[in-house]
């Protein structure tokens, strides 16, 4: 079992894992970037600007010093994807020993290079052994020990049983994938998705409406999730169908409020000037286009919401862009393996 853990990123989803693992007993390092928050975690032991009414047990040590974190032999990182390749180089930097493994909690996609999470982390940290987290875990529930269920992947099998343990708590049931490409492209694919489901709701669409865009948007992370190498049927699994659903009808999720902002007629530029938590759909829109485009794969739901969120483009036409299309079968054969 882990001894000592540390948690890079003192987001929501940062402090909710913190909680969630100092049940073990172990002690839990938390590291936060913005200064303001590491006063907060260590003065009042809250965090109420990103996870407002919880309080962090003795066992969890929060700091603003990454130097700290290292002596660790279980490292989560936790920061927004656009950050996640500044805090490796840090921790490359820093020495952080080879042993330690590192599970990568973010869920998005590197602009230009279209890279998932863990292989920046290979890329930069090459000898640590690598895994993921993901699937349908609002922080807001975790935190509060509402139940929930993850998934955990990597492509070597012997870290799995000992990350299930320590991830195994009364409220949270932990499975395993060797699937680390699918995991991650369902979580972070979801997030487009889920913006697309909020400017439905801006818009008082209705369920049917709803309905049919996210059972479209499945078939879509389908389509681009395995010509990226995840595996069918990890699709369907908690990373792929589950955090869909659950990020498309949450009052918990920032990614479909930022598309239900937009559907009642904000700007992206308002929308993201206001806002303080991370909503990873505005940047993975970016990156998805950007791969779809290279990989030469149908993506219209990706390319709408890519086009109100870069473009200019009224969400109205957006929708009337996807109504629009030419008519074809539900199921053509991008659903069928490889
Ligand atoms: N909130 C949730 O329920 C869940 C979030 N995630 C994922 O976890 C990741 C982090 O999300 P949240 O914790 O929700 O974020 P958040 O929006 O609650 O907080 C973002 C955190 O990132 C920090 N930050 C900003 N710039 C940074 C930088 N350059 N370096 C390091 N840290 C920086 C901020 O200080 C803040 O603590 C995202 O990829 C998200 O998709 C995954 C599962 C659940
Ligand atoms: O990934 C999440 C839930 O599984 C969080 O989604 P949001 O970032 O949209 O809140």
């Amino acid at each position: 079992m882990y001894k000592k853990i540390s948690i890079i990123g003192a987001g929501g989803w940062g402090t909710a894992l913190a909680l969630l693992l100092a049940e073990n007993r172990t002690a839990v390092r938390l590291w936060a970037h913005n200064p303001e928050v590491t006063k907060e975690l260590v003065s009042q032991r809250t965090n109420e600007d990103y996870l407002p009414g919880v309080r962090l047990p003795p066992n969890v040590y929060a700091t603003g010093n990454l130097a700290d974190t290292l002596d660790a032999d279980l490292m989560l990182l936790v920061p927004p994807s656009k950050a996640l390749r500044e805090v490796c180089g840090k921790l490359a930097g820093l020495g952080l020993p080879k042993e330690a493994v590192i599970v990568s909690c973010t869920k998005g996609l590197e602009h230009d290079t279209g890279k998932l999470m863990s292989e920046i982390i290979e890329e930069i940290l090459p000898e640590n052994p690598v895994a993921v987290l993901s699937g349908p875990n609002h922080a807001e529930e975790v935190a509060q020990r509402i139940p929930a269920a993850g998934v955990l992947g990597s492509k070597s099998p012997e870290l799995l049983e000992p990350l299930q343990r320590v991830f195994s708590l009364p409220t949270f049931r932990a499975y395993t994938s060797d699937d680390v490409m699918g995991i991650q492209l369902g979580g972070a694919l979801k997030n487009i998705f889920a913006i697309g489901a909020g400017v439905s709701d801006g818009f008082n669409m209705g369920d049917n409406a709803k309905a049919g865009l996210v059972t479209r948007a499945l078939a879509e992370m389908m389509r681009l999730g395995i010509a990226m190498g995840g595996r069918r049927e990890t699709f369907f699994g908690l990373s792929g169908v589950g955090d869909l659903m659950v990020t498309c009808f949450s009052r918990h999720s920032r990614n479909r409020k930022v598309g239900e902002r937009l559907g009642r007629g904000e700007s992206p530029a308002q929308i993201q000037e206001s806002m303080q938590m991370v909503a990873e759909g505005i940047p993975t829109a970016l990156s998805a286009w950007q791969v779809a485009q290279k990989l030469g794969i149908e993506a219209p739901i990706t390319y709408e919401i890519y086009s109100v969120l870069y473009e200019n483009k009224p969400p109205h036409e957006a929708m009337w862009g996807l109504l629009g299309r030419p008519p074809k079968p539900e199921s053509d054969r991008d659903h069928r393996q490889g």
